[in-house]
């Protein structure tokens, strides 16, 4: 048995601890917040609850075979999306379905939709086998050399959009899910392709009362396994010597010995303050930020005829939209937006006769403060686009609140903001993050910036990965 600290109660440091402490371990979880969740975080304001971070679960087995106990609904419609010549696009997740609506939208497409998830389904078949079990460290038992041409290497997302299809909306369809992992979809690369995979076999889903109670029934299940947590401590440093961790040192100064110690911040936060590490924060730092995102979180009054659980509305010109965000790191002047309303599915998530609709958009990470214009400024354009193309909000807004990225690095210490650590950018991209071994025996990195990376899923199935390395390393005497 080993003194383990997991630094952080984000998703992936409660399934580390969880797993850790169902191994016999005795794990102590520091959180610096008073919540444990992290991102997955909600607000409530006036009777209507908003979720400040995941509004769609995928893969939920994940969770449920963790032993949460939810139940998560699935979803009717996976996205509605809506594009700039006032069509739209409706994404179930029936491959048959979808395809016949994509027909629906642009007569002749349904067949390539059908090879397009054919071959994202394989890419996601060759990431499961090598990418999302194990921690990179040594070729996966499972991989096949089938494996490393299924991803693609070489190509992009929109390039892999442009080889399927034709129709310039579908190219687009395509393209969003590169927001999924903070990325731009002209440099990250195909195999994020293995996300609609997933949405359209597995499909997408909601937990009555929100998201958020991912995050309590987890920590109900942290309790129930003798997990000691620690709300609203932060850890001020690891401790280490030249070659293995000794323990954490509180923000008060009071000093925690551990032979394990699992960081869930991020790893910038880990090589920038806990652990100092000029070489391996300038490799981050050169690797970039992910996107961040400003989100509006309004009250509105009424309900809206025909609003989906979860819609897109596309801007005019994407390309611009990413070398605004990416390059010219500023927040888009004409954005995509996301609009997310759970009381679609969901009554108790806002009062009679009201809808919660939770605003997205993507901006650079980094202080808004650098921004030509206030948030409060943003905001107001933002509201002002979709007013354009047809969600006009004017006299009905009872409050619109807003969250940006000084808030994400503010309170959970998100480097610059940014989701998820650093961006998929170039074919070798999923190889680059953080690995989840520390470079002291006994330091282990979960969560969105480091390997697999961001998302539920992706975060849950780190924590797995992090129970498998502690038990091997103590089972071979490595640490
Ligand atoms: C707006 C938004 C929308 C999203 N939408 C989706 C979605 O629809 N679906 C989806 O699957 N994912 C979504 N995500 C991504 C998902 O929320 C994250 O990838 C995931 O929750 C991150 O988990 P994590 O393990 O990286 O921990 P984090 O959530 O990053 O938590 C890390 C924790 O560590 C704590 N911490 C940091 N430093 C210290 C310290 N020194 N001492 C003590 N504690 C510390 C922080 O306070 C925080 O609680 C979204 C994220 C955002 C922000």
């Amino acid at each position: 048995m080993a003194e383990v600290i997991v630094v952080g109660g984000g998703v992936g440091g409660m399934v580390s601890a969880l797993l850790l402490a169902r191994d016999g371990h005795q794990v102590r979880l520091y959180e610096q917040l008073p919540r444990l969740g992290g991102k997955l975080a909600e607000y409530r304001r006036d009777g209507f609850a908003f979720s400040l971070g995941p509004s769609l679960l995928t893969l939920p087995e994940i969770f449920t075979e963790l032993g949460v106990a939810l139940e998560p609904v699935e979803l009717a419609e996976l996205c509605r999306y809506r594009f700039p010549d006032g069509t739209s696009l409706t994404a179930y997740r029936d491959p048959a379905r979808m395809a016949a609506e994509v027909d629906r939208l642009a007569p002749g497409e349904g067949a390539a939709w059908q090879a397009f998830h054919q071959w994202a389904r394989g890419c996601y078949d060759a990431s499961q086998r090598t990418f999302f079990t194990g921690p990179l460290t040594r070729p996966p038992a499972e991989a096949r050399l089938s494996d490393l041409t299924a991803v693609a290497p070489g190509r992009t997302l929109a390039g892999l959009a442009r080889r399927y299809f034709r129709d310039p909306r579908l190219r687009r369809y395509v393209a969003r899910y590169a927001t999924y992992a903070g990325s731009s979809p002209y440099r990250a690369p195909a195999a994020l392709a293995c996300i609609p995979a997933i949405e359209h076999d597995h499909g997408g889903w909601y937990v009555p009362g929100g998201l958020p109670r991912i995050a309590d029934a987890l920590a109900e299940l942290l309790a129930k396994a003798g997990v000691e947590v620690h709300l609203e401590t932060r850890v001020s440093r690891v401790l280490a010597d030249a070659d293995r961790v000794r323990g954490v040192e509180l923000a008060g100064g009071e000093q925690v010995r551990a032979g394990v110690v699992v960081v869930n911040a991020d790893a910038a936060a880990l090589y920038g303050t806990l652990l100092p590490d000029r070489t391996r924060l300038r490799r981050i730092a050169r690797l970039g930020l992910s996107s961040s995102v400003m989100l509006i979180l309004a009250g509105v009054e009424g309900r809206t005829e025909g609003l989906p659980h979860h819609s897109i509305v596309f801007s005019d010109d994407y390309e611009t939209e990413f070398a605004d965000i990416f390059d010219r790191r500023r927040p888009p002047e004409d954005p995509t937006v996301y609009i997310g309303s759970s009381v679609v599915d969901d009554a108790a998530q806002a009062p009679v006769g009201t809808e919660n609709w939770t605003m997205l958009v993507n901006v650079p990470a980094g202080d808004p403060a650098r921004w030509p214009m206030s948030p409060e400024s943003y905001r107001d354009l933002v509201l002002e686009r979709l007013a354009g193309r047809g969600h006009d909000l004017a006299g009905r807004l009872r409050f619109a609140d807003l969250f940006t990225p000084a808030d994400l690095r503010d309170r959970y210490g998100s480097w610059g903001g940014a989701i998820y650590g650093t961006p998929y950018r170039g074919a070798l991209a999923p190889f680059r993050r953080p690995g989840n071994r520390g470079p002291r025996r006994g330091l282990y990195l979960v969560g969105g910036s480091a390997h697999p990376g961001g998302g539920l899923p992706l975060v849950a199935m780190g924590g797995r990965i992090v129970a498998g390395l502690v038990a091997e390393d103590l089972a071979g005497g490595r640490r």
